[in-house]
């Protein structure tokens, strides 16, 4: 990993380390009467990595969705760069947020470099005319791009395997190309959504140093991840989802020592949980069916040791 990978946001210009470049604003989102994702605020700044967490099924990916334009948000508004987002997730990819998907999104018939390239496409000038007639201008345009995404590939230690089909490639190499082919939009943020899954420890490890690599030439992160070692080893600061709203946000050590956090992950009644009143009642009545059984069994146990007793005393008066 030491080829160069320049990018908008360390060419000069760039918004200092600590400036908000995400700002996401009271996102909501509905489906029908679901509510997946519930008021969530979220930011985050120049140079950062922060991780979103939660329980399945409690709205990360939704968010992550709702902050790439695959979803426009039922409520709430996002900005990237004091800019508020277009609803096209092409248009968003531009504006500079690139993604991965939990689900391996590759071109598995297409070589890794031209996976790559697809990804370049939003920042490649040439138009329509120029692809066809193949003029100068279109041949500077590709080299270019061909560079680059050669670049990209030595940067996540795939360059040797630039002609292979991405489908052959092993796991853990698939979600490196995708990496890859994120980065090749040239983006200020990117988001990872579970970057780790189905990888073994050391395959989690190299990931969380590329991660790191990644932060270190000026692209934020906000990762979704299950794997918590790897989320507070990396993370400067994390958010809890739990049923669509925020839990808790902080750094590694206060959300790791927050007990309903725990709780959250231990499958344990939250405190502050919108049915920790219905559990409570439901856990009361049956604290008092368990009582009234015990009190039931307790008498017919004396009822029987009574009978035996009187069988027995039978059986000795006998
Ligand atoms: N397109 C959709 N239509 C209807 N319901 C949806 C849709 N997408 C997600 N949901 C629901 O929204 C809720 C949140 O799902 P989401 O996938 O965002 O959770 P998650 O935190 O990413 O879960 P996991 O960790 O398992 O990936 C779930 O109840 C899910 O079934």
């Amino acid at each position: 990993m030491t080829t160069d990978t320049t990018t908008k946001d360390t060419a000069p210009g760039a918004p200092a380390p600590g400036t908000t470049i995400l700002d996401a604003r009271g996102v909501t989102m509905r489906f029908g009467g679901l509510t997946a994702v519930n008021g969530v605020d979220l930011t985050v700044n120049s140079g950062e990595i922060v991780g979103l967490i939660g329980p399945n099924g409690a709205g990360k990916t939704t968010f992550f969705n709702c902050l790439t334009g695959l979803y426009i948000p039922t409520e709430g508004e996002v900005r990237y760069k004091d800019r508020v987002l277009p609803a096209k997730s092409f248009k968003v990819t531009a504006a500079g947020i690139a993604r991965t998907f939990q689900n391996i999104r590759l071109f598995a018939n297409m070589t890794v470099l031209e996976n790559v390239l697809v990804g370049r496409h939003t920042r490649t000038k040439e138009g329509f005319w120029s692809a066809v007639l193949r003029g100068p201008g279109f041949h500077r345009a590709e080299k270019a791009s061909r560079e680059r995404a050669l670049e990209l590939l030595e940067f996540v230690g795939l360059a040797a395997k630039a002609d292979h089909l991405a489908r052959n490639l092993p796991y853990g190499e698939q979600r490196k190309l995708e990496i890859a082919r994120a980065l090749a939009s040239e983006p200020g943020l990117l988001l990872l959504d579970e970057p780790t899954a189905g990888m073994n420890p050391q395959e989690t490890r190299a990931t969380e140093e590329l991660v790191f690599a990644i932060r270190d030439k000026g692209i934020a992160v906000l990762v979704i991840e299950h794997d918590m070692r790897f989320i507070f080893n990396l993370c400067d600061r994390v958010a809890v989802l739990v049923q669509g709203e925020k839990l808790v946000e902080g750094d590694s050590a206060t959300v790791q020592g927050d007990e309903r956090v725990v709780a959250a992950y231990l499958g344990e009644p939250l405190a502050d949980d919108p049915g920790a009143a219905e559990a409570a009642e439901v856990e009361a009545a049956e604290a008092a069916q368990a009582q009234a059984a015990e009190a039931t069994g307790a008498a017919e146990t004396a009822e029987a040791d009574t009978t035996t007793d009187t069988a027995a005393g039978k059986e000795n008066d006998r």
